[in-house]
């Protein structure tokens, strides 16, 4: 059986933040296959953006072309908040060990995912360096230097720190969504 390292996310929008996460994933010679998992709904959020299936295509679409990579629809076809664990345990079905993948800004609220001492004894995290948070000498790191969030860019999209493949489409979806949320 392969490992696999699961990179969760709401991805509202993907943008080049998260692409240069998978990229550095793929160096990682341990990681068999990296499993691109978009959230129907994060577990701590009361809504999303952009509805989770448009999210799921979109991601789709970006990392169509890249070696190692899968987009998985397991928490999307779920159609409510599934925490993270319920995944691992889904996963670990197939895979014989599960790497799971967080950007450091994540650190701070660990302990309070559902059921973290359970999660914590299924998996070996991974942890994408963020805005010079500091990262326990336990967890992997990988050295991630892109400063953008999906937050910002709900704000005001900038078409350059989105994916290529479907920049255009995001940049038009989130302009139009932010404008009719703020005419309301
Ligand atoms: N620029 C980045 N550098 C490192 N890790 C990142 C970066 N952007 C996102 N991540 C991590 O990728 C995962 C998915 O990110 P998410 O979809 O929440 O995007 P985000 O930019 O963090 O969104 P938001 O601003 O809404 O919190 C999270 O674990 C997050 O910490
Ligand atoms: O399992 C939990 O309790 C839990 C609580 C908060 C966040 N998560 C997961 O963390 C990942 C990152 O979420 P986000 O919204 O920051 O992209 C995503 O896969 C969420 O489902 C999971």
């Amino acid at each position: 059986m392969k490992t696999a390292a699961l990179y969760g996310g709401s991805f509202d929008p993907p943008h080049i933040g998260h692409e240069a996460v998978v990229k550095a994933l793929i160096d990682l010679d341990f990681l068999d296959e990296i499993i691109l998992m978009p959230t129907y709904l994060n577990p701590f959020k009361a809504a999303s953006c952009a509805p989770a299936k448009l999210r799921l295509g979109w991601l789709e679409n970006i990392f169509s072309n890249y070696k190692k990579v899968r987009v998985s629809s397991f928490e999307v076809d779920m159609n409510k908040k599934v925490p993270t664990l319920k995944s691992v345990q889904h996963l670990l079905k197939n895979y014989e060990k599960i790497y799971l993948v967080i950007g450091a800004d994540n650190l701070k609220s660990l302990q309070e995912w559902y059921k973290y001492e359970e999660l914590n004894k299924l998996v070996t995290f991974i942890v994408a360096s963020r805005e010079n948070i500091d990262i326990p000498k336990e967890f992997i790191k990988i050295n991630i230097d892109i400063d953008i969030s999906s937050s910002e860019l709900r704000k005001k999209i900038d078409i350059s720190k989105l994916a290529k493949q479907n920049s255009q489409e995001i940049a038009t979806y989130y302009t139009e969504t932010m404008k009719e949320k703020n005419a309301r």
